[in-house]
């Protein structure tokens, strides 16, 4: 494939603002202790003196989406593949996220779709499209539109459709505890938004071949 390489400039409603209030490590680590005597527990016992420094690094990484740019990884596309215009789907994209309501998982797929209108993405973007989008505190219903109003906007697709399907450990950890249960969400833009064959075929072909 010919790559035609577009630096495009991101647009602005998908840049974080930079975090200019982050708190220091220091402070992190005082705030872990102090959740860590909130469960009852003694942060200054063996098992526990490093928890806060651990809990700090992995919130860094769990929350690194605040740091990424979704819209630059779609910065990078190709000419059409020759001959082929149609519907491309990425499905099954495992992600985690964390509510925003709880600061609890929310474990999930996500499945990806649309139809090019002279430029393609590489696949892996769109994954990691999600991955940045999860990598932030969420709603479902805001994670599936984040998904779908940046690939539309910077690809500029003929249509763009998302659906995602999540386990909430906020419903099922604690409060309703129903474990098991999980919530759809899905949007589409441009062609699929007033087409309900497009959307029965994305549908479709998301289940289609031993898909979930
Ligand atoms: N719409 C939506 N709700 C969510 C999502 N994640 C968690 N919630 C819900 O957010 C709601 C918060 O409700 P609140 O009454 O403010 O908080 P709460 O007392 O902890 O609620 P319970 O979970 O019912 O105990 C709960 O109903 C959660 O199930 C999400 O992605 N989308
Ligand atoms: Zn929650």
């Amino acid at each position: 494939m010919d790559a035609v390489i577009k630096k495009i400039m991101p647009p602005a409603a998908y840049m974080e603002k930079p975090v200019t209030d982050r708190p220091t490590q220091a402070e992190v680590e005082a705030a872990v202790s102090v959740l860590l005597r909130w469960t009852g527990d003694d942060p200054t016992r063996e098992g526990l003196v490093d928890t806060p420094q651990r809990v700090a690094k992995a919130y860094r990484e769990m929350f690194n989406g605040y740091d990424m740019c979704p819209a630059e990884e779609l910065g990078r596309t190709f000419e059409e593949v020759a001959g082929y215009d149609d519907l491309v789907i990425v499905r099954d994209i495992k992600f985690h996220s964390h509510c925003e309501h709880h600061m609890v998982p929310i474990i999930g797929r996500a499945h990806v779709g649309y139809l090019p209108d002279g430029k393609v993405v590489g696949l892996s973007k769109i994954a990691r499209v999600v991955d940045i989008f999860a990598h932030r505190l969420q709603t479902q219903e805001a994670m599936t539109a984040q998904v779908a109003g940046v690939i539309q906007d910077v690809l500029n697709p003929r249509g763009v459709a998302v659906m995602i399907e999540a386990e909430h450990m906020c419903m099922a950890m604690r409060g309703i505890r129903k474990q098991g249960s999980t919530t759809l969400t899905s949007t589409f833009t441009g062609s699929f938004k007033d087409n309900p064959e497009e959307q029965v075929r994305f549908v479709t072909m998301v289940r289609a071949g031993g898909g979930s």
